[in-house]
């Protein structure tokens, strides 16, 4: 299982970045939809994103969002790749792409069989893809939601461009997911939460671990010396 990318979504504080950073994160997200109750404005973000390691790559997560929104974000947050979750069209990523000029991550919800046909669609016009469950009828918010979706749909399954699973992983399924999918990289937010929207560091450690096949145990302290 090594050499799985994981990124973890919904980053908020300072507190939650040094988390990702320690527990072994590739990819940290930051929330730029201002109902998600771990939305970020770009001035809580700014800070937060230069604090990460170059090695790790601050995304940022829109929902249909206007150009006006994605230039005030990217005047103060270094963004390194947009992933966007709502309903964009083909052309709408790949006018973001262009005019923006970092890679797009698009979000495509998957409930059975007939959605993968979604993939020829965008596959021009994006650079990854993030495979996550639909939302539940009546959710708030669009992912980030805990449902997940059957992985085995994807077993075996030739997928146009490099791409994450998501939706619904924890550090108790993660293992499963990765080896049922033949993912590469996973994306969680709400399966490493105390509390919607509030990230737990025990949680992001045994998350990076279960994914990148690494033991949670922790290391034992030193021997005691022997009697004198
Ligand atoms: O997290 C949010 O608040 C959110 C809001 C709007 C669109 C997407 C959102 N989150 C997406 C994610 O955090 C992940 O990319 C993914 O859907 C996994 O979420 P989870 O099932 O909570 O692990």
């Amino acid at each position: 299982m090594s050499g799985v990318q994981v990124k973890i979504c919904g980053i908020n504080d300072a507190e939650g970045v040094d988390g990702s950073v320690r527990a072994g994160a590739d990819m940290v997200g930051f929330v730029f939809f201002p109902p998600s109750a771990r939305a970020v404005v770009p001035a809580q973000a700014a800070p937060l994103a230069r604090r990460l390691p170059a090695a790790i790559t601050p995304v940022g997560l829109f929902v249909d969002a206007t150009d006006a929104l994605i230039e005030q974000v990217l005047e103060v947050v270094p963004l390194r790749l947009l992933q966007l979750h709502g309903q964009e069209s083909p052309g709408r990523c790949a006018e973001i792409r262009d005019h923006f000029g970092l890679p797009v991550m698009k979000a495509i919800g998957i409930a059975g069989e007939a959605d993968f046909a979604l993939l020829d669609d965008y596959h021009t016009a994006v650079d990854r893809f993030l495979l996550d469950a639909k939302p539940p009828p009546g959710a708030s918010i669009p992912g980030g939601n805990a449902m997940r979706f059957d992985w085995s749909l994807l077993a075996g399954r030739s997928i146009p461009l490099p791409w994450m699973l998501a939706g619904g992983l924890t550090p108790v399924n993660v293992a499963a997911a990765i080896r049922e999918s033949g993912t590469r990289g996973v994306d969680v937010s709400s399966g490493v939460e105390r509390t919607r929207g509030v990230k737990d560091m025990v949680l992001m450690r045994a998350f990076v671990n279960a994914a990148k096949g690494r033991s949670s145990q922790p290391s034992l302290p030193p021997a005691p010396p022997p009697p004198a």
